[in-house]
């Protein structure tokens, strides 16, 4: 990935790294960081890049500085107002213009990171943001150049945009959509239908309050009844100037959610809605003036993909978000599990929570799969950026078409794989940090509450598994009659020695063998082969015994192809992440640190499977599983001093972090005090109060 870059810039010197990244304020996190193996801003830059982290800095400080984004402890804000301010919050962002067209061209990895700058501030107000500019315009862009004029508006917020796919009864199941676009010849215009009250779009972020245009996904009916499937299309459905809704049009909010309230999300209907023929995102198809449907694809299914092409972006997106959220809640309570002091050895001594076994085993595999997702998602999204290109250049290659699938069945698991993570983290994380967890100002309740809806929109986790499944399956003829094969991104090639990898067994014997990410790779491997056996072998089973096709890959979902998607992403992410830090050229003084995250990454990750690795005869005997559990712990240990420098390296300023318990300087109880009484009715008499005489 960008590593030529940043080994370059890795050899920078300190001072250079210290104007780039100050340092902390004293305090107790001090006595951690002076333990730790390596230094914080020699890591921060060698993972970003200084061009990254100054966009960082830009972004942070103009927040931090602006008046919209002042924080007001102890205020509990009404959802109107909190809506209210997330879209001038919005605004702010739009008048900021972070970030110019060239600067993105010549590296999207900063769009990238200005997602989750603005996210770590606050959800609400970037999922707006984002939606209207990115899922909005992106999908406007990716079918077409000839809406120059409406992107103008967009960038200028002139006009306000949302995604609207799902409707009441059907949300993951795309092909239920009811939604009706029916082209008419007399007057070169689609009529948009909602049949019925259950049909109504619904859940679309953006729609409920400010919305002015939708992309509306809707089944295309051309004049001689045929209906061709799922296309989308612009629809205006409020007025500009007063934000009435547009004749025909009926929309409204949703209510409260159980987080992300800043955002509107809503509800449209339509009934004999005209929209110009030109409105039709032409990705997937057209209607000429005649009103005869055109394809430039052959196939039914391929053409559905199409269609739907646009949602890979917003599950890689999503696997960083997450990601995201994983590191908030790990800066939080990492930095409070080092500073608070809890029973010790001897009466007159208390040690930091941090020293205890447990502690390490509930947060340091989760700081490894911050980093590590971290990882995975920006190189997805790089392969992605290569993708996007050849959309935009019309390519119709095979690879092109090979490339759009992996990259949907890679996102269709990693979106799954980073949001659980991020979600059992989060509650481990408030646990970890006790009583003062579960206090609204140390932010861990939002944190969780605006991660969960990761798990559930772009598509339920656990539905989008089977679309990687269904990948995996689908190389089983090639891999049955050794047909050569690979893809664009070389995710399935180990496949090709499928029969190979079977007869392999865990070779370990001792703790010391286990403790490097190569071991837990190669169980990765011979895992996945596993399962995509006997996913298979189960599938035929089904089938033999006269189940339907519909039947038969229901019956293989649990313990089988479910299964077989999560181990497949967690061997794909292990493999780039111990890739990524073998490669000889990485600062040596990081090399360690690195490595052993990618150990304890892969090594935890694998200890869920372990009744699979033994009940399909991987390991044996009683050793072996003890030498993974005891490699596990002994990393958490050796990694347990660096863990106040690696959260360092990823967490934003105290400003964006918001919470007292995970401020920098680490002190703890001064920091919750002062924002506790801060509180402007924390001394408050009760107004209500009468007690009985
Ligand atoms: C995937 C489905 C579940 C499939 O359902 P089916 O079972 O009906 O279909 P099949 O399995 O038969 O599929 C047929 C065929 O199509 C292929 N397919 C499907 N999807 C894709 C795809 N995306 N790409 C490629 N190929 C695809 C599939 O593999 C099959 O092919 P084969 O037979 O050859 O295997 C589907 O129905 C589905 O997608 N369901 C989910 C619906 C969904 O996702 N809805 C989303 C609604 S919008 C939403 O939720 C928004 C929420 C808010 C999001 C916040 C985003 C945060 C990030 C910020 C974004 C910033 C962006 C900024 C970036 C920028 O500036 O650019
Ligand atoms: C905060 C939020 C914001 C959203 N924003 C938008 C937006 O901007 N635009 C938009 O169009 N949509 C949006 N959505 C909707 C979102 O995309 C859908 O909720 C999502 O795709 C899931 O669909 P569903 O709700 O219909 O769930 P369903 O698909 O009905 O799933 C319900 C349950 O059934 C299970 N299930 C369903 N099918 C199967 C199966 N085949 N096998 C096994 N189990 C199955 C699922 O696992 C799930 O547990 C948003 C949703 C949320 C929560």
């Amino acid at each position: 990935m960008a590593s030529t870059v940043n080994l370059k810039e890795a050899n920078g010197n300190q001072s250079s790294w210290d104007t780039l990244l100050p340092d902390f304020p004293k305090g107790p996190l001090c006595k951690y960081r002076k333990k730790a193996s390596f230094n914080w801003k020699e890591m921060a830059v060698f993972l970003d890049g200084e061009d990254i982290i100054q966009l960082k800095n830009r972004i942070f400080s103009a927040l931090e500085n602006d008046p919209f984004f002042a924080h007001r402890p102890g205020e509990d804000l009404s959802r109107e107002k909190y809506q209210e301010l997330t879209f001038l919050r919005c605004k702010r962002l739009f008048e900021y213009d972070f970030l110019t067209q060239q600067e993105i061209i010549e590296n999207p990895l900063k769009i990238f990171n200005m997602v989750i700058c603005i996210g770590m501030y606050d959800w609400s107000p970037c999922l707006q943001y984002f939606l209207h500019c990115g899922v909005f315009a992106g999908t406007i862009l990716s079918a077409s150049n000839r809406f120059a004029d409406l992107l103008g508006k967009v960038f200028n917020m002139e006009i306000f945009g949302c995604f609207a796919l799902t409707e009441l009864s059907h949300g993951t199941n795309t092909k239920g959509i009811r939604t009706t676009a029916t082209f008419d010849r007399s007057t070169q215009e689609f009529i948009i239908n909602t049949p019925d009250f259950e049909a109504a779009k619904f859940w679309v972020g953006n729609m409920g309050k400010h919305a002015t245009h939708a992309v509306v996904y809707a089944q295309l009916y051309t004049p001689d009844g045929q209906c061709q499937g799922l296309h989308s299309f612009i629809v205006q459905i409020r007025d500009i100037k007063t934000l009435l809704p547009m004749p025909g049009v009926m929309v409204g909010d949703i209510g409260k959610k159980i987080g992300q309230n800043g955002l509107d999300n809503g509800f449209a209907m339509f009934h004999n809605v005209r929209i110009p023929k030109e409105n039709i995102l032409n990705i997937a198809g057209d209607v000429t003036a005649e009103g005869k449907y055109s394809s430039s694809f052959k196939d039914v299914k391929e053409r559905f993909s199409a269609s739907l092409g646009s949602l890979s972006i917003g599950r890689i997106l999503i696997t960083a978000v997450s990601a995201t959220n994983l590191k908030l809640a790990l800066s939080i309570a990492i930095r409070f599990s080092a500073t608070r002091h809890q029973f010790g050895p001897t009466d007159e001594e208390e040690i930091p929570v941090l020293e205890y076994q447990t502690q390490q085993w509930r947060l340091l595999p989760y700081l490894a799969a911050a980093y590590v997702l971290d990882y995975f998602s920006k190189s997805l999204f790089e392969n992605f950026v290569e993708f996007f290109a050849g959309l935009l250049t019309k390519q119709r290659s095979q690879r092109q078409a090979d490339l759009g699938r992996e990259i949907h069945a890679l996102c269709a698991a990693s979106k799954p794989l980073s949001s659980w993570t991020a979600q059992q983290a989060a509650q481990e994380c408030r646990e970890a940090c006790g009583g003062h967890g579960y206090l609204a100002i140390n932010r861990l309740g939002e944190i969780r509450n605006d991660n969960d809806p990761n798990c559930t929109y772009e598509g339920d986790n656990n539905v989008l598994l089977q679309q990687t499944s269904n990948y995996l399956m689908g190389w089983m003829n090639c891999i049955r009659d050794k047909v050569p094969f690979e893809s664009p991104l070389g995710t399935i090639n180990f496949l090709q020695d499928y029969h190979h990898i079977l007869g392999r067994k865990f070779t370990a014997v001792s703790v010391e063998d286990c403790m490097d990410s190569s071991v837990p790779l190669a169980a990765y491997k011979w895992l996945v082969c596993y399962l995509l056996r006997e996913s298979d072998l189960k599938l035929k089973k089904e089938k033999q015994s006269g189940q339907s096709d519909f039947e038969a890959k229901n019956n293989c979902q649990v313990y089988y192809c479910r299964s077989l998607a999560i181990a497949f992403i967690e061997q794909t992410v292990l493999q780039r992440y111990h890739d990524y830090t073998h490669d000889p050229n990485i600062p040596s003084a990081l090399q360690t640190v690195l490595k052993n995250l990618s150990a304890l990454y892969g090594l935890w990750s694998l200890s869920k499977h372990l009744a699979v690795l033994y009940q399909g005869g991987y390991v044996s005997g009683e050793q072996a599983g003890r030498f993974i559990q005891n490699a596990i712990l002994e990393l958490c240990y050796r990694l347990k001093d660096d863990a106040v420098a690696l959260v360092d390296v990823f967490a934003p300023p105290d400003f964006i972090l918001n919470s007292p318990i995970g401020k920098a300087s680490g002190e703890l109880y001064k920091n919750m005090w002062s924002e506790i009484l801060q509180g402007n009715k924390a001394l408050n008499r009760p107004s209500w109060i009468i007690f009985a005489k």
